[in-house]
């Protein structure tokens, strides 16, 4: 039985892989996670995915112990600003899209739409955010009472499992260096052996697989399985073994990024219940609210802006709250390393791959990238079938938010610089051109997208397209052959619903603190 592990890398990566396999495989399985004393972790990373609360729930953990031990808060949508024209925004929110007679309701928008919002007539989130509102009642019971949060039907699938099956309305924001913190205590409690320790050299043995990794001051440390969890350096899958990295640079080009942690009185300040993308000249900046702080950066492309003007730019945006704060720039590598799982290799995390953060698709790698190694563990022959059904999951889930990512730019109507300009005349994935074409008739829908998992739900490219603006769609022609008033009550349906909660809800900064 192959039960020895070893991670290199103590990010969110690594402790999120040590914390998670000690949770499914307890006392069965040997952990050790070394950890440079030296090199950090890139600290960044604090919006999430609505999945993430299964990994959560795998532990065992509830919002009550681990929220406020992160400076947490919750996250209901991303707001694009400024994507389309200066002062436009709109939601791409946790919210499932309704049907009617068969259309989704956005195409009912697209023909007879009440206003000229289709967040605001198509979900509820849009105004609860708007208002700066908890997505839970004071009670803690949820803003969507038909979600059933204890049922046991859901329990124990995957990530890929859920997807479609139903869409939990919130996802989270927290401080990465504090949710890595909260999870060695966790994982360290359950007898993962967590030493502190560069690893100097990488040994392979005469087949070329890690026989054991070297280090400064603990010596040699064996296992069965080594995971890569060391960031962009790759050490062990990229430097050790030379598994090539693909660059997505040709369609991604935003390589860089300048972050700053601002505190923030949040009483005053308040919390807007989401994560905003504000488009920039060359460009878009982050901003997280989390409980003590803001935390902001401009992610951008080198090719157009220096990272003097980008930390100029992210100072004003934010203004004077910044003036002591420390700025932390960040060379990002975008794209994903060939294969994954290489020899008895695994990378997770930055080393496996990354896109620019601007849907927040990090965590949700890393925690995909998880369940996909517990299910494909190997056994004590190695058969290769684990090894290529997992380097197919990470591949797909990568190309495919590639694709998503790729269509905001090429959706976005801004056209005011040499950078926006640029978007839509880049070279896009082949197979999004073609799709793009079909959107254009017929909104996306789940055969018509990225045809492997990927995390992303038809309707979040319907938000993107009917948010970004620069790409004209029209209404199904059948509709004008349907009775629009089921359509026309729903839409009523969604501004009744929005004015009752607006009325109730407690804002999310008042619920924080209850929680607290
Ligand atoms: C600008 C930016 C914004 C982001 N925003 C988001 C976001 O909002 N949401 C999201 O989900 N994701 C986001 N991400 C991604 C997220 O930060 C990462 O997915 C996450 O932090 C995981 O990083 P990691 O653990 O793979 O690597 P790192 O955090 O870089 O950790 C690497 C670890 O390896 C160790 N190490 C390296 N070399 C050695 C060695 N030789 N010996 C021993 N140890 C070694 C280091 O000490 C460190 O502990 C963002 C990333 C960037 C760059
Ligand atoms: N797996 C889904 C992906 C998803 C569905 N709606 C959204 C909205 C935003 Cl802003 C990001 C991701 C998703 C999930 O996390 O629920």
């Amino acid at each position: 039985m192959l039960n020895r592990v070893v991670i290199v890398g103590g990010g969110t990566a690594g402790w999120m892989t040590a914390s998670y396999f000690k949770a499914a495989f307890g006392e069965r399985i040997d952990i050790t996670l070394v950890e440079s004393g030296s090199v950090g972790a890139v600290g960044v990373g604090e919006a999430t995915f609505s999945d993430i609360r299964h990994f959560f729930e795998f532990l065992g953990l509830k919002e009550k112990d681990w929220m406020p031990a992160c400076n947490a808060t919750y996250k209901l949508a991303v707001r694009f600003e400024n994507w389309r024209q200066p002062g436009h925004y709109f939601y791409h929110p946790f919210e499932q899209m309704r049907s009617v007679n068969g259309f989704p309701l956005t195409d009912w928008w697209l023909k007879n739409g009440p206003t000229d919002r289709f967040d605001k007539d198509c979900f509820v989130m849009a105004s609860v955010i708007d208002a700066g509102l908890s997505p839970r009642h004071r009670d803690g019971t949820l803003i969507d009472q038909a979600f059933d949060e204890d049922g046991n039907e859901m329990q124990g699938l995957t990530m890929s499992e859920h997807q479609g099956k139903t869409q939990f309305p919130y996802a989270y924001q927290f401080e990465a260096a504090l949710l890595a913190k909260y999870l060695t205590r966790y994982s360290v409690e359950r007898g993962v052996k967590h030493i502190v320790d560069d690893v100097t050299k990488v040994e392979l043995d005469e087949r070329g697989w890690i026989s054991a990794v070297k280090t400064a001051e603990h010596g040699d440390i064996t296992g069965d399985v080594y995971i890569d969890c060391t960031g962009f350096r790759g050490v062990l899958i990229n430097q050790a073994l030379e598994e090539p990295f693909i660059s997505y640079q040709d369609t991604l080009p935003n390589d860089s990024a300048v972050a700053l942690q601002v505190p923030m009185d949040m009483e005053r300040r308040g919390i807007r219940p989401c994560t905003t993308a504000t488009a920039q000249d060359a460009g878009w900046i982050w901003t997280i609210p989390l409980t003590g702080r803001v935390g902001t950066g401009y992610v951008y492309a080198k090719d157009y802006l220096s990272p003097e003007d980008a930390e100029r730019t992210l100072r004003e945006f934010v203004g004077p709250a910044a003036a002591d704060v420390e700025a932390n720039h960040i060379k990002m590598r975008i794209g994903r390393t060939r294969n994954s799982w290489v020899k008895n290799c695994v990378a997770i995390g930055l080393s496996s791959g990354f896109v620019e953060p601007l849907e927040s698709t990090g965590i949700f790698f890393i925690h995909h990238a998880i369940e996909q190694l517990a299910k494909n563990f190997p056994g004590e022959d190695w058969n290769p079938a684990h090894r290529d059904l997992y380097n197919n999951a990470i591949a797909h889930v990568m190309d495919g938010v590639r694709e998503f990512l790729v269509l905001h730019y090429v959706a976005a109507k801004r056209s005011d610089t040499q950078y926006w300009r640029d978007t839509k005349t880049r070279a896009i994935p082949d197979s999004l051109a073609e799709r793009i074409e079909k959107w254009k008739v017929q909104l996306p829908d789940s055969e018509s997208i990225f045809p492997y998992y990927h995390g992303l739900p038809a309707y979040s490219y319907m938000c993107i397209l009917l948010g970004m603006g620069g790409i004209d769609l029209a209404p199904s022609p059948a509709l004008a052959l349907s009775d629009p008033s089921a359509a026309l009550q729903e839409f009523e349906l969604i501004r009744e619903k929005t004015e009752r909660l607006v009325k109730v809800l407690p804002k999310a900064y008042d619920y924080f603190t209850q929680l607290g």
